[in-house]
């Protein structure tokens, strides 16, 4: 590159604007400055610039030869006297010629700087979220960034030079312009898109004066969805939160046992004693009288109250799943158990576990429950490691568990460790005054329920129900003035009403010594049983146990009998 020696005379205002502007020029050199005075500004600065200093502009024109000679003297004559000492080949440039230039120079760095400036404007314009468009004053759209291009999906150059009062009539622009305030906050759909957005808009002063106008807005389209997303999310925790909270429901209270007889009434006096310990309690009893009402109240009545009470009915559950229903099992465990399963002792962690018809448990079972409550932890199948537990443990059966040890059907050292406790309740054939005070709360439920006005019982209805033996006990009292109450139309419940669902008490037996063959005995007894447990599959179940016959066998009667099943 051709590098420009340079040479300047007076070192004042003009002298120094010279070095300052010159010298980051590379390709000129200042060789040398040239005062009379020695004091002048101009020469403190070359000398830290490393430029050779001299008296006057005589000796440095003497010594040196320069392409150019810039005079900054203020003196009218220099520039005539500088020339006679100069060759011909040197430009002279006089101080206004210098001034235009160090002015054109100065414009130039601030033109650069302008423009660096507005590409790092760009940058950041273009790197925010939010779209951003600039109007003049009359609405023409000047610039938009690339946000605005992004959220909108309108190209810059299909906007530029619109006017926004005809492409966004309602948008927050225009209210700016119009009423040449701020407008903050403008909920909108983005004209010519789907993009559902927020706008901040603000008026640009300029001396005073509006000159146009700037808006900001951001796309919400996002947060719509995810705000619909939460509140469907936060319905379904409610939901959830309802599950939770009835499973952790009080489901039954001492309150809610009804009991006039005084041999329930020390049953119940126990049971309240029972629910305040932390022991193992035995429920035992026939079906029906009211072991899970009592296993409830129990756990409502116990420290244990607000932690969950888990029920889990041991006869229902096929040996091989109710393993895993207790003690959970971890994922890939077996085929089919692709995620982690909780059990039941873990659900109920902190409150109690009701096992009904215990007596039903698998001896290997019957095992690992033993160990579970010597060890207080349980081990889900597949796992490797033992999880604490802290579980209250509540039994029930209607077998006679003495008898099932006997046979070899039922550990004897699981049944002491169940029996710390040991709750009997009667069957209500022998606690004869439940029978009216159970008949009469039941009138008033079902009377709520079925909207009837039934006042009470006949004393020879009173009669029947206090004859009849009640093998179904309490459940079968229930049901009878369930479908009693929905039928009547009457105030009073008559022994009519009562009659069919008492089979074996005929009005006039048309067996004598009420001897029936045995075929019909069979019949009916398997139509009693399914009228008492229902003929779903686990209400068959039930009834076949009941009957003390198999499913097949069952089946095949229901068949043989032509009974509606
Ligand atoms: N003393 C009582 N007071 C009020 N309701 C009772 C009473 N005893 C039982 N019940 C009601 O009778 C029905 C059967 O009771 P529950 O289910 O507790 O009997 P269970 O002995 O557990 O029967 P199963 O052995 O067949 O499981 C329930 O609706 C229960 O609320």
């Amino acid at each position: 590159m051709l590098e420009l020696s340079v040479g300047i005379v007076g070192a004042g205002k003009g002298g120094s604007a010279l070095i300052e502007t010159l010298s980051d020029f590379d390709n000129i050199k200042i060789e040398g400055i040239a005062d009379i005075n020695h004091e002048a500004p101009g020469l403190k600065l070359a000398i830290k610039k490393g430029i050779e200093c001299f008296e006057s502009a005589e000796s440095m024109l003497r010594s040196k030869t320069f392409d150019v000679i810039f005079e900054v003297t203020g003196d009218k004559d220099a520039a005539i006297n500088i020339r006679r000492l100069i060759p011909d080949s040197t430009a002279l440039v006089d101080g206004r010629t210098a001034n235009i230039m160090l002015t054109l120079i100065k414009d130039r760095e601030e033109l650069l700087k302008i423009k660096e400036t507005k590409e790092q404007l760009a940058i950041i314009l273009n790197s925010a979220q939010e779209g951003i468009q600039l109007v003049d004053k009359n609405g023409i759209i000047q610039y938009v960034n690339e946000g605005y291009t992004r959220i909108t999906g309108i190209p810059a150059n299909e906007r530029i030079g619109c006017n926004v009062f005809d492409v966004s009539q309602d948008g927050a622009l225009v209210e700016v312009l119009r009423t040449g305030k701020p407008c903050m906050g403008k909920p909108n759909r983005a004209v010519g898109s789907n993009a559902q957005v927020i706008s901040n808009a603000a008026p640009v002063i300029v001396n005073g004066e509006m000159t146009g106008a700037v808006v900001v807005f951001q796309d919400i389209s996002e947060v719509i969805r995810l705000t619909k997303e939460l509140k469907k999310s936060s319905s379904m925790i409610d939901g959830l939160k309802d599950e939770i909270k009835k499973m952790n429901e009080v489901k039954g209270t001492f309150d809610d046992i009804v009991a006039r007889s005084s041999v329930m009434q020390d049953v119940i006096n126990m049971a309240k004693k029972a629910a305040k310990e932390d022991s193992t309690v035995l429920i035992t009893g026939e079906s029906g009288t009211g072991k899970e009402l009592f296993a409830n109240a129990l756990h409502s009545g116990s420290t244990r109250s607000l932690k969950p009470m888990i029920k889990i009915n041991c006869a229902a559950i096929p040996a091989e799943l109710l393993e895993s229903e207790l003690f959970g099992h971890e994922a890939g465990a077996f085929t089919g158990a692709a995620k982690l399963k909780l059990g039941k002792f873990e659900l109920a962690n902190g409150g109690t576990i009701f096992l009904d018809e215990i007596g039903d448990m698998s001896p290997l079972l019957q095992a690992k429950l033993l160990r579970v409550i010597q060890e207080q932890e349980i081990e889900r199948v597949g796992g490797t490691k033992p999880i604490k537990i802290d579980v209250r443990i509540i039994a029930a059966t209607n077998q006679n568990l003495l008898e099932l040890i006997r046979v070899g059907r039922f550990r004897e050292d699981l049944y002491f460790r169940l029996n710390v406790i040991n709750i009997n309740i009667p069957p209500l054939r022998e606690r004869k005054e439940d029978i009216i005070a159970l008949a009469e709360t039941y009138i008033k439920e079902f009377n709520r329920k079925f909207y009837k006005n039934v006042k009470g019982l006949t004393n020879k209805a009173q009669d029947l129900l206090l004859s009849y033996q009640w093998p179904g006990n309490v459940r079968e009292l229930r049901n009878i003035f369930e479908r009693t109450i929905l039928m009547v139309e009457g105030e009073w419940i008559t022994e009519d009403l009562l009659f069919p669902y008492f089979n074996q008490i005929k009005r006039k037996d048309p067996e004598k010594n009420g001897l029936m063959p045995i075929e019909e005995m069979e019949c009916r007894m398997i139509k009693k049983a399914l009228e008492e447990y229902g003929s779903s599959v686990k209400g068959k179940q039930k009834a076949a146990k009941a009957l003390k016959i198999s499913l097949a066998t069952l089946y095949n009667k229901i068949k043989k009998y032509n009974i509606e099943a």
